[in-house]
């Protein structure tokens, strides 16, 4: 019989990624390219959305020509992306009218101060589950209208679209035929109740965005189009959210159960069921997954730079050439010295929510070189991991047992040890860390009815767990040293 196989593309916040995995689920191959960071000025962060189709593009057709797989044998598609990123374009000419904003784009901040001050604060955390701040779409899509040349009538006309990268790539794949997103994508702009899975006019009217632009919100295993690729049409049947896609592909199906991605930022989620929980302690709350219109929500701390303070370390100050180098230097790193860096470069998310927080050194002495900075660079995932998990138990009343890990930065073998030393808590590494494009794999097969949940958590297999061994005075001592570094960044900008 000819082998059959699902095809998950990951859009992530560096690469485009297209994963493919066979009819047991095994992963079979990745093809992976990196695209363009543009920073047109401080804390501006932007993509080229024509850049992130082509290469989504070209990754995929890459992956199946790589792997000898014709389009025939892929029996679904699921896309899995980088939350929040916002994107306008033509409905008629498909052209983005701008670079998208980044998640990690902080320039609605001084819009995000003046919805605070109009008291929209309790509305937006009682519908959204979220906070106010500039990392969600809302604000965004506000500016572009507000900022770029006659956007605002045209979108009154109903001429623009709103999307998500996940919603972009659908509308090119499909031809334009399906302007859609799921669940979870649609729960990251802000304008979405996550209570009645419905978008919200009176948001959208305080935030003054036409609800002509945006797109039709689908359960995350449903029947998103077809991709026709070599005159084959592939359904399009799973997306989600990259974070709830790796919380899904982690098997955290249980209440009390999570996962961490260590990607390009760091992303705790831990399932609270299907109660929707608000924190009281600096997290938000959001939808874990919904595959058949019944959903689950989940805590999420959101951290905004963890590998990507990695890659500072390579493309900022060259201190390395490439991001596996790090090991071996923070292992070189002098035990007596005591550097952190804070790496608050687009501000700090989960749990102080600071807009105007900004970067620092501490602790540097005339013996402190490369593999401190390194040392210190990769510490501060760890450190914030801890932070994000001191207040994810303090919500949800449950201690963690063990941290389920994932993404690129997983593959750290010093960060790991680090991670769980400093956490106090068991550290469970799987086989494959492509937690992300296996969620969205899962999230599409089932829909097209090949697995199910129970295959799901069959697949997964450990390949390392981390137990702590640091004694519990070091841990407290460097987490305090941690806490005061984080206190000197805060509010920064504003000072
Ligand atoms: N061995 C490593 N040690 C530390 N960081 C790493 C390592 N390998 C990759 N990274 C970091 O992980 C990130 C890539 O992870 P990935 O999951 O592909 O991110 P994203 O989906 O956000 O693009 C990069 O920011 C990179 O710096
Ligand atoms: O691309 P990643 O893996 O860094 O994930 C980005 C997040 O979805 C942003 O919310």
């Amino acid at each position: 019989m000819t082998p059959s196989y699902v095809l998950a593309l990951d859009q992530g916040t560096t690469s485009s990624r297209a994963v493919l995995f066979d009819h047991q689920g095994r992963l079979c191959r990745i093809a992976q390219q990196e695209f363009t960071q543009h920073y047109p000025k401080p804390g501006w962060v932007e993509h080229d959305a024509n850049e992130i189709w082509t290469t989504q593009k070209q990754v995929t057709e890459q992956v199946l020509r790589d792997h000898g797989v014709s389009a025939r044998q892929v029996v679904a598609i699921g896309i899995t992306n980088q939350r929040e990123t916002t994107v306008i374009w033509d409905r008629t000419t498909g052209e983005p009218i701008a670079n998208a904003l980044v998640w990690q784009d902080k320039r609605t901040a001084p819009l995000c101060e003046e919805l605070r001050e109009r008291g929209l604060e309790d509305q937006v955390r009682e519908k959204t589950g979220l906070v106010i701040d500039s990392y969600f779409s809302a604000t965004k899509i506000r500016w572009m209208l507000d900022h770029i040349d006659r956007a605002r009538e045209r979108a009154e006309r109903g001429e623009l679209l709103f999307g998500t990268m996940d919603t972009w790539l659908m509308w090119k794949a499909t031809g334009g035929q399906r302007h859609v997103t799921d669940y979870t994508n649609a729960g990251r702009t802000m304008l979405f109740d996550i209570r009645e899975l419905a978008w919200d006019e009176e948001l959208l009217r305080e935030l003054d965005i036409p609800a002509a632009m945006l797109p039709d919100v689908l359960p995350c295993s449903a029947d998103f189009g077809t991709w026709t690729i070599d005159g084959v049409d592939i359904p399009i049947a799973g997306v989600a959210g990259d974070q709830h896609a790796a919380l899904f592909g982690q098997a955290c199906f249980e209440p009390g159960t999570a996962k961490n991605t260590y990607g390009t930022g760091c992303f705790m989620l831990m399932n609270t069921g299907e109660e929707l929980c608000y924190s009281k302690n600096g997290l938000i709350s959001t939808l874990a997954w919904g595959p058949d219109g019944k959903v689950n929500y989940a805590l999420e701390g959101s951290i905004f730079i963890a590998g990507a303070a990695v890659q500072w370390l390579r493309d900022g100050l060259k201190l390395i050439q490439s991001a596996s180098e790090t090991e071996a230097l923070a292992r070189q790193a002098g035990e007596a010295q005591e550097v952190y860096v804070v790496p608050a470069f687009v501000g700090l998310g989960a749990p102080y929510w600071d807009m105007y927080a900004r970067g620092a050194i501490f602790g540097l002495t005339r013996d402190t070189g490369a593999p401190e900075l390194v040392r210190a660079t990769l510490q501060s995932l760890a450190y914030q991991t801890r932070d994000v998990l001191e207040a994810m138990q303090e919500d949800s009343g449950l201690t963690l047992q063990t941290l389920k890990v994932d993404g690129g930065a997983v593959a750290n073998n010093y960060l790991m040890q680090f991670q769980a030393d400093i956490l106090g808590v068991e550290v469970e590494r799987p086989e494959v860390i492509e937690s992300t494009a296996w969620g969205a794999a899962c999230l599409a097969g089932m829909h097209v009815g090949i697995w199910s949940l129970e295959t799901i958590a069959e697949v997964r297999r450990v390949e390392k767990r981390f137990a702590p061994h640091m004694d519990d005075t070091a841990r407290a001592s460097l987490y305090a040293g941690w806490q005061k570094a984080v206190k000197r960044t805060l509010g920064w900008l504003h000072e």
